[in-house]
């Protein structure tokens, strides 16, 4: 397969899923309809959900553009757009008790156009050309929005009758409050989002899809509920916001390639160490061997094959990615002694470990073939082992890049003694060994 295609064709990993990709945003949807429902609402926040959607616009915009993140801003836009006009209608029939003559044309055309834009900016992946990318966005919603207005104007009955009338009777429900056709662009824009958030499962595409339920439950409810509008529409611009602010989170602190926490989240939690503390520097056992054996590929296999090792360590620890194929443990409040065994079960685990590799030039043709040759043991297994010195923060090693030293000294020291083992940084007689693989 060239490779371009196979940058496209991804493959859905039901492993990569996570509930914490909603974390951002299934919080602000059941706040918004907690909110929304309230029969009354305090001034307080009734003023803040008057300004909260202009705020996040011009803040969250200016947020997103210092993180190249021109996708978002225009989702904050059209988000904004369709907000304001509905806002103008709300308004009027507030003040008024009574509809604007354009009100059923502009309600329809919103409750098409939102989705339907919602669903193509959140699915438009950013160029690396950003002034490019921005113009070619502002040029969609430009003449989408010019295609509507004029088309509303010349023809305002027959564009207005047109979006409501009922084209599928057979499909048509009681139940439906919204027009028929908004139903159908907010699936195939739940669809659309949806295959993407299965495709690269992210909280921004999460964030997306949440949103776009947030909005299907605010339209109807527009001229209903007196907060719905205000109150809804600041919650999925807020969505959308946090879930970048929690990828900047991702990326400042998160291993990609591993998933585990990397050096900087490593450095940020030695700050905040109690007295007492183990360190345990973990490394793979001739890597470079492997690498140049196997190729880069396998070898990014075999360091997250160790990192969801590492990460189920018990006793208290947790595993950090330090660099290339070196990881931490750390075990805040504990001894050496406590923590050995937990090692040592890690030490274990990887070492029978047995990871499949397949050559990618005779992959099989389909799926009878690879159960064949599987069954055949056409497919080669690799395994791998790691070595780890631990040490314990005493009187002398004050700090814990000290006591890291430490640790590093005892790991150099388990290469030397064959690899595949644990040893500690011993108080008077240099590293000890602690721990052996059966010969
Ligand atoms: N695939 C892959 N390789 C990496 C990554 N980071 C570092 N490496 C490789 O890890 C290897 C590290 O090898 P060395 O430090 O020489 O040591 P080693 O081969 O592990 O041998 P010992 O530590 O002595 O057992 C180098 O070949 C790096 O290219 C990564 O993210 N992915």
């Amino acid at each position: 397969m060239p490779s371009s295609l196979a940058q496209g064709v991804r493959v859905i990993r039901p492993a990569n899923l996570r509930l914490s990709h909603f974390l951002s945003s299934l919080p602000l949807l059941v706040g918004a309809f907690v909110a929304a429902r309230l029969p009354v609402l305090s001034e307080f926040f009734i003023s803040l959900f008057n300004v909260l959607p202009t705020l996040l616009l011009l803040l969250g915009g200016a947020f997103c553009l210092a993180y190249g993140r021109q996708r978002e801003v225009f989702l904050l836009l059209v988000l904004y757009v369709g907000y304001f006009m509905l806002d103008i209608q709300v308004d009027h029939f507030r003040d008024n008790g009574q509809v604007r003559d354009d009100a059923v044309l502009v309600f329809h055309l919103i409750c098409v156009l939102l989705p339907m834009l919602y669903a193509l900016y959140g699915c438009w992946e950013e160029r690396s050309h950003l002034a490019q990318d921005m113009l070619a966005r502002a040029l969609v919603l430009l003449a989408v929005s010019a295609v509507a207005f004029a088309l509303g104007r010349r023809y305002p009955q027959g564009i207005a009758d047109w979006l409501a009338q009922i084209h599928w009777p057979a499909l048509h429900g009681a139940w439906m409050s919204l027009a028929q056709l908004t139903y159908l662009v907010f699936l195939v824009a739940f669809l659309a989002l949806l295959v993407q958030y299965l495709r690269r499962p992210r909280p921004l595409h999460a964030a997306q899809l949440v949103g776009l339920v947030g909005l299907l439950w605010m339209l109807p409810q527009v001229f209903i509920m007196a907060h719905a509008l205000q109150v809804m529409s600041s919650m999925v611009m807020l969505m959308l916001v946090a879930a970048v602010a929690h990828e900047a989170y991702q990326m400042a602190f998160r291993d990609e390639l591993t998933g585990l926490p990397g050096r900087r989240a490593l450095n940020e939690r030695l700050q905040r160490l109690g007295r007492d503390y183990v360190i345990a520097m973990v490394d793979v056992d001739h890597f470079k061997k492997f690498n140049d054996t196997h190729g880069h590929d396998v070898g990014d296999q075999v360091l997250r094959l160790v990192a969801s090792q590492l990460r189920k360590v018990g006793g208290g620890g947790k595993a950090y990615r330090y660099g290339g194929e070196e990881f931490t443990l750390l075990f805040p409040g504990k001894s050496v002694e406590q923590c050995v065994p937990h090692m040592e079960a890690v030490r274990l685990a990887i070492e029978q470990y047995r990871m499949q590799l397949r050559d990618k030039q005779s992959r099989p043709r389909d799926d009878r073939e690879g159960k064949q040759r599987r069954a055949g043991k056409a497919a080669s297994e690799v395994s791998v082992t790691v070595s780890m010195g631990v040490a314990e923060r005493q009187a002398e090693q004050r700090t814990p890049q000290e006591v890291i030293k430490e640790a590093d000294k005892a790991l150099y020291s388990a290469k030397a003694a064959g690899r595949n083992c644990i040893r500690s940084a011993g108080q008077r007689r240099g590293a000890v060994k602690v721990s052996a693989p059966a010969d």
